[in-house]
């Protein structure tokens, strides 16, 4: 795994704010959180974290967080760190996503894995062994902690007010680990003070936590932002100095191009090839796309990348695409398959998990059009009911992304997804149903340029 580079400011930061801190545990894909939070008096944790917890006097759990170093090199080890988990640790110990954060905080989240270790064995287990490599390895970009549960004669009557009823206890505590990790036992020195934190109960935050992070992480709202996390990637993604290259080269957009400028969004398989096409013969238009032509050769290496480095190429094409979009206008009609709403929908619907609920809120600001992103004259949404997409999909039979396949298999992701393409604001966005033959879809969209534009 790579290492991120800079000093431990963030890791002390994190521990230093445990009593303050929620962790968030994603225990199903499905959107099913487990909350808690810490604090120094004794107390009950949470039905769910005794429920999700292993049983056993020898059970622990354990946290694994990414804090320290540049965003880059930490939006990195955090995507190694799942599979080099899942690759080490033993059957049964699945990594689960885990966030910290302090609620209502903007960009205080850090994220990284919680883990159930029903091991007999120990303590230390076979996952305490790997957790204590992993620490060696990359002690100045990790906060590791363990759980484990209080045997009943360790605690005095705490904020609970009650004895524990069951013989090994309902009170779990965590223990941050020290450096080195050998010396982490029951109460460890915690950047001077002695400290050991209860699990306590707290309230579930408003909406998924990744969504105080998701301004310039996930979605980027402008081009001075974008480039900036393309700069810190200049000498790990050596690619990213081209395309730094190709934004400076283009000429700079200009707000209100002559003629309509038209985007044509929507799911993949939706027919939006196939209409820009139509529109474009029909129109005499000219056909452009996003990301554009000119960044196809890095499309793939940035697709690899953590959703912070892949974000951002996003963003930039759609730049690109918008130079192009004004010289283009100031001689014909220009359609445009996908532009900001397919970057934006598509960065806060892998953002969060779980049930449109969990998007942020209708008239959020991330939803918010960037201000120096020029907006087309009109935005048609294309829209399939899902039995129709996944036929048209087989039919044509071709390969997928991996965002694409997850469409396909994860309903509650493509439900995100359609959300937040509405909630977006901006250019007038007009939802059509696609399910009509390809002819009637050109004409319905025909007449709602003509509508909507002036030439
Ligand atoms: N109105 C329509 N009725 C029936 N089939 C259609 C219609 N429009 C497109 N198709 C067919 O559906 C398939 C997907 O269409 P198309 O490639 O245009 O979608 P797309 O939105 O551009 O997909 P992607 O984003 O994945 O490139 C193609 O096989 C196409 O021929
Ligand atoms: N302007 C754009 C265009 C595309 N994307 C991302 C969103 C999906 O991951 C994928 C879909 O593109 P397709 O496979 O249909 O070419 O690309 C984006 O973020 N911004």
């Amino acid at each position: 795994m790579a290492r991120p580079s800079r000093a431990m400011s963030l890791v002390a930061a994190v521990a230093a704010q445990w009593s303050s801190r929620v962790s968030s545990v994603e225990l199903d894909p499905r959107g099913s959180f487990l909350h808690f939070a810490l604090r120094e008096r004794a107390r009950r944790a949470p039905r769910e974290f005794r429920d999700a917890a292993p049983g056993g006097p020898t059970a622990r759990c354990y946290a694994v967080l990414v804090c320290g170093g540049d965003r880059v090199p930490q939006a990195r080890l955090h995507r190694d760190l799942g599979d080099w988990l899942r690759d080490r640790l033993p059957a049964g110990c699945d990594p689960l996503p885990l966030s910290s954060y302090l609620p209502r905080v903007r960009d205080s989240l850090v994220r990284g894995y919680f883990l159930r270790d029903a091991s007999v064995s120990g303590p230390p287990s076979l996952t305490e062994w790997v957790l204590r490599d992993l620490h060696r390895e990359h002690r100045d970009a990790l906060v590791m902690c363990s759980y484990r549960r209080r045997r009943k004669e360790e605690d005095e009557d705490g904020e609970d007010g009650e004895e524990d009823e069951e013989e090994d206890g309902s009170r779990w505590s965590q223990h941050l680990w020290s450096s080195p990790p050998e010396e982490s036992q029951d109460k460890v020195q915690v950047h001077g003070s002695s400290r050991c934190l209860y699990v306590v109960p707290c309230e579930a935050p408003d909406y998924h936590p990744s969504v105080l992070n998701i301004a310039n992480s996930d979605v980027f709202y402008s081009l001075a932002e974008a480039c900036k996390v393309l700069e810190e990637c200049r000498d790990i993604i050596p690619e990213s100095r081209a395309v730094l290259q190709l934004v400076g080269q283009t000429a700079a957009a200009r707000q209100s191009p002559g003629s309509p400028v038209v985007v044509i969004e929507g799911l993949d398989a939706t027919g939006k090839t196939t209409l820009t096409q139509s529109l474009r013969e029909a129109l005499g238009a000219s056909l452009l796309q996003s990301p554009p032509q000119c960044l196809s050769p890095w499309r793939a290496r940035f697709d690899q990348e953590p959703p912070l480095i892949r974000r951002a190429f996003y963003a930039v094409g759609n730049y690109i695409t918008a130079r192009q979009m004004g010289q283009g206008a100031s001689q014909a009609p220009v359609i445009v398959d996908r532009y900001w709403h397919s970057t934006a929908a598509y960065a806060i619907a892998t953002a969060v998990s779980g049930p449109v609920s969990n998007l942020p809120p209708e008239g959020s600001e991330l939803y918010l059009w960037p201000a120096d992103l020029p907006q087309p004259s009109l935005v048609v949404l294309l829209t399939l009911d899902p039995q129709e997409r996944r036929r048209r999909l087989q039919d044509r039979g071709q390969g997928q992304t991996n965002e694409e396949q997850q469409l396909d298999h994860n309903h509650l992701f493509r439900l995100r997804v359609e959300e937040a393409y509405r909630r977006i604001r901006g250019p007038v966005c007009v939802a059509v149903d696609a399910a009509p033959s390809a002819d009637k879809v050109l004409q319905q969209v025909l007449l709602l340029i003509r509508d909507n534009c002036r030439s």
